[in-house]
C-alpha cells in the first residue's frame, strides 16, 4: 500500500484592504521577514508536509517567486498559481493545480498565508484528525458574548458554549474537499472558510482546539500583537 501524502494549499492572493498598507499585507515585514514567508517556513520545516501550493494575486507570481520562495530557499513549494476574486476561488485554483498530484485519500491542509503564528504541533494534529473524518477545523472557543444583529437591533444572543471562532489550518482528504469546492462553485455558494463547504453537504468536520495566538493578520494592530507573541516565544528572528 502507498503511504498517504500531505500537501498544503496556502492562499495568499488577497488585497489586504483592511490593512490599508501601500503593499499587499502578505509582504509586510513581521519581525524582519515577510508575513507570508514566515507562514511558509512553518510548513517547509514540518516533516508531515510533502509539498506546498502557493496562491498569489494574478501578476505577482514572479515577485513572489523571487522575493519569497527563492529568497528564503523554500524547496517544498511545487507551484505558484494565481488567485481569484474571493478566498474560496483562490483555494479552488490551488486545489485544481494539485489534481493529478494527489490521490482521493491524500490529505490537503489549507492555511491562510497571513496566519504566520501556526504551531507545528497544531498542524500535525489537524492532519492526523483529517485522516479519520471528513475534515479537521482548528478553532478556539469564543471569549466574548456574540450577538446576532439585523438593521441595528439585536435579534438573538446565541449560547456562547456552542460558539467557536474558526481559524486555519483546516485539513481534509483531497477527494472530499475537492468535491465540496466543485459543488459550491457549480451552485454559486460562497463560504468564508473551507469547512463550511463540507458542512453544508452534511459532512463530519471535527474541531481541533486551537491557539488564541494563531491570529489572522488583518489590521495594523495585528502586526504589533504578532510581534509581541513572537518576542514572547523567542522566535522573533528572521530565518
Ligand atoms: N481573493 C482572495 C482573498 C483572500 N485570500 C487569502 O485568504 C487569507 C485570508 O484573507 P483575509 O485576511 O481576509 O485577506 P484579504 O482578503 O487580503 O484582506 P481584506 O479583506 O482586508 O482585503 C489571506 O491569506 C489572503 O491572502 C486569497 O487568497 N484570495
Ligand atoms: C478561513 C478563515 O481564516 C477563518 O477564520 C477566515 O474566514 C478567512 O478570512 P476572511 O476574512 O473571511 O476572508
Amino acid at each position: 500500500m502507498t503511504a498517504s501524502r500531505t500537501f498544503a494549499v496556502i492562499p495568499a492572493a488577497g488585497m489586504g484592504k483592511r490593512m490599508g498598507a501601500s503593499i499587499n499585507k502578505q509582504y509586510l515585514q513581521l519581525a524582519g521577514m515577510p508575513i507570508v514567508a514566515r507562514t511558509i517556513s512553518v510548513f517547509e520545516n514540518a516533516p508531515c508536509i510533502d509539498g506546498i501550493l502557493l496562491v498569489t494575486p494574478t501578476g505577482e507570481i514572479p515577485y513572489c517567486r523571487e522575493h519569497v520562495v527563492d529568497a528564503y530557499g523554500f524547496r517544498k513549494v511545487v507551484d505558484i498559481v494565481p488567485g481569484g476574486k474571493e478566498r474560496q476561488n483562490s483555494v479552488m485554483n490551488g486545489l485544481r493545480a494539485l489534481q493529478g498530484r494527489m490521490g482521493e485519500d491524500d490529505v490537503v491542509v489549507i492555511h491562510d498565508g497571513v496566519r504566520p503564528l501556526i504551531s507545528p504541533e497544531l498542524l500535525r494534529e489537524a492532519i492526523a484528525v483529517a485522516r479519520a473524518c471528513d475534515g479537521a477545523l482548528v478553532a478556539v472557543p469564543a471569549k466574548d458574548t456574540i450577538k446576532t444583529v439585523r438593521d441595528g437591533f439585536v435579534i438573538a444572543t446565541p449560547d456562547r458554549e456552542t460558539l467557536w471562532q474558526a481559524q486555519t489550518p483546516q485539513a481534509f482528504r483531497f477527494g472530499v474537499i475537492y468535491a465540496a469546492h466543485l459543488a459550491a462553485e457549480q451552485e454559486g455558494f460562497t463560504g468564508t472558510d473551507d469547512a463550511s463547504l463540507i458542512e453544508r453537504r452534511g459532512g463530519a468536520v471535527r474541531i481541533v482546539r486551537g491557539d488564541y495566538r494563531n491570529i489572522k493578520i488583518t489590521t495594523p494592530e495585528d502586526i504589533v500583537l504578532a510581534e509581541a507573541f513572537l518576542a514572547g516565544s523567542g522566535q522573533n528572528g528572521a530565518l
